[in-house]
C-alpha cells in the first residue's frame, strides 16, 4: 500500500471511546478515552509514552490504534487512512505488517506446550514476509536486532527462557514485519527490574537503527521519563498535559501531572507510583455534567472548573489542558515545588 508522504505516521484528533452499561433501567457511560489528540510525524520516529494511572485509558487507546476496538467519535489515522474503514484485506496485507503489539506478559503470547520458533516461523509465513529460505534468514535478521540468533532460541520452550529473553523473542516476533509503529502495552512491568532498562534500551536503539517509532503504554514515570521522547499524561480519558518528557516531567504544569511526580517515591525510581490519590474512572449516569475532570481534588480549583471543559492550551512548549494556561489567564499559577 502507498504511503502519502505528507501524511503523519500516527493522527489522533479528538478521540473518543465510550462504554456503555445497562443495570436493569439504568445507563451508564464510561467515557474510557475522552478526546485524546496526538500525532506520531512520519519520518522522525520517536518513543511516545501514554502514561496515567490504572483505569485511565491507556489500554483503550493502545487498542484502538491496533485496530481492536473501534473509537466511537474522533479522527484515528494511520498514513493518512482511517483505521476504522480498514477492510480485513488491507488489515492482513498492510495494517497489521505496520503496526505490531508487543504485549506485557511475553509467557501469555506463548503457549507452554510449543516451541518459541513457531510463532517466529508463523508471523513470517502469515504475512508472507519471504520465500523458502529466505524465511529463516528474515527471522534471524529480526532476533538479531534483539540481541538472539535463531541458532540460540530454534527448538526452545518458553519454560526453557528467562524473562527478559522471552520478552525480546516476542519483540522480534513483531519486527519481522518491519513494523514502522510498534505499540507496547506495560511491556517492562512483569520484568525484574534489571532486566527492565536492556528492553526499554531495546526500544531505544529500534527507534535510532531501525527507524521504528514506539507508543510506550506505561504506569511507570521513572521508565517514562528513562525512555520516552514525548509523554501524554492520562487522567480519566483525558489526556491532560503532553509535550518533551524532559518538560512535562522536569517541570510539569498540570497540577494532576505535579501531583503525579510528587507522588513518585524518589528514592526508589523502580517503583510503580501507587501512591498518587488520583481517581479511577468512574462510570456516570445520564446527563454527563461539565468540568473538569480533576476540579473536585485541585487545588487550584475556580468556579469555571467546575462547569467548563478546559481547551488544550499551549504553554512552556507543551499542551496543557487546564485553565490556568488558557492565553490571558492573569492569576497566579502553580509551581511543581508549590504541590501540597
Ligand atoms: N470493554 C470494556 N467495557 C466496559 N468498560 C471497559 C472496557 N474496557 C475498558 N473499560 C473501562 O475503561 C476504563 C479504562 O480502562 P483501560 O484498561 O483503558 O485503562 P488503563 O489506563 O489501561 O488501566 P490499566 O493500567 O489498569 O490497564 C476502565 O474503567 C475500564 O474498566
Amino acid at each position: 500500500m502507498p504511503q502519502q508522504p505528507a501524511q503523519p505516521l500516527l493522527e489522533i484528533d479528538r478521540l473518543t471511546r465510550v462504554f456503555l452499561s445497562r443495570q436493569g433501567l439504568s445507563v451508564t457511560r464510561l467515557e474510557a478515552v475522552d478526546d485524546a489528540s496526538l500525532t506520531l510525524e512520519a519520518g522522525k520516529p520517536e518513543i511516545y509514552a501514554l502514561a496515567g494511572e490504572s483505569g485511565s485509558g491507556k489500554t483503550t487507546l493502545a487498542r484502538m490504534v491496533l485496530g481492536l476496538e473501534r473509537p466511537t467519535q474522533g479522527t484515528l489515522n494511520y498514513k493518512g487512512r482511517p483505521v476504522g474503514d480498514l477492510t480485513p484485506k488491507d488489515k492482513r496485507t498492510w495494517f497489521y505488517r505496520e503496526v505490531q503489539p508487543v504485549f506485557q506478559d511475553p509467557f501469555a503470547t506463548f503457549s507452554p506446550m510449543k516451541r518459541v520458533d513457531s510463532y517466529l516461523y508463523e508471523t513470517a509465513r502469515n504475512y508472507r514476509v519471504a520465500e523458502g529460505a529466505a524465511i529463516e534468514k528474515r527471522i534471524d535478521e529480526a532476533l538479531g536486532v534483539v540481541g538472539l540468533t535463531l541458532a540460540e532460541v530454534r527448538g526452545r520452550y518458553p519454560n526453557e527462557l528467562s524473562g527478559g529473553q522471552a520478552q525480546r523473542i516476542s519483540i522480534a516476533r513483531a519486527l519481522i514485519t518491519r513494523p514502522s509503529l510498534l505499540v507496547a502495552d506495560e511491556p517492562v512491568s512483569m520484568l525484574d527490574a534489571s532486566l527492565r532498562m536492556s528492553i526499554l534500551n531495546l526500544f531505544k536503539d529500534l527507534r535510532d537503527s531501525q527507524g521504528v517509532a514506539v507508543l510506550y503504554i506505561t504506569h511507570d514515570l521513572a521508565t517514562a521519563y528513562y525512555t520516552a521522547d514525548r509523554i501524554g499524561v492520562m487522567l480519566r480519558g483525558w489526556i491532560v498535559e503532553t509535550g518533551p518528557v524532559e518538560r512535562v516531567l522536569g517541570n510539569p504544569l498540570h497540577p494532576y501531572t505535579q501531583l503525579l511526580k510528587s507522588s513518585v517515591p524518589q528514592a526508589d525510581p523502580d517503583k510503580a507510583w501507587s501512591a498518587a490519590p488520583a481517581e479511577p474512572p468512574r462510570p456516570v449516569k445520564f446527563p454527563v455534567s461539565g468540568g473538569c475532570k480533576f476540579a473536585a481534588r485541585c487545588p487550584y480549583v475556580m468556579d469555571r472548573c467546575r462547569q467548563e471543559i478546559p481547551g488544550s492550551y499551549e504553554a512552556e512548549g507543551r499542551h496543557v489542558k487546564c485553565f490556568l494556561y488558557e492565553p490571558g489567564f492573569s492569576g497566579v499559577r502553580p509551581t511543581a515545588e508549590a504541590v501540597p
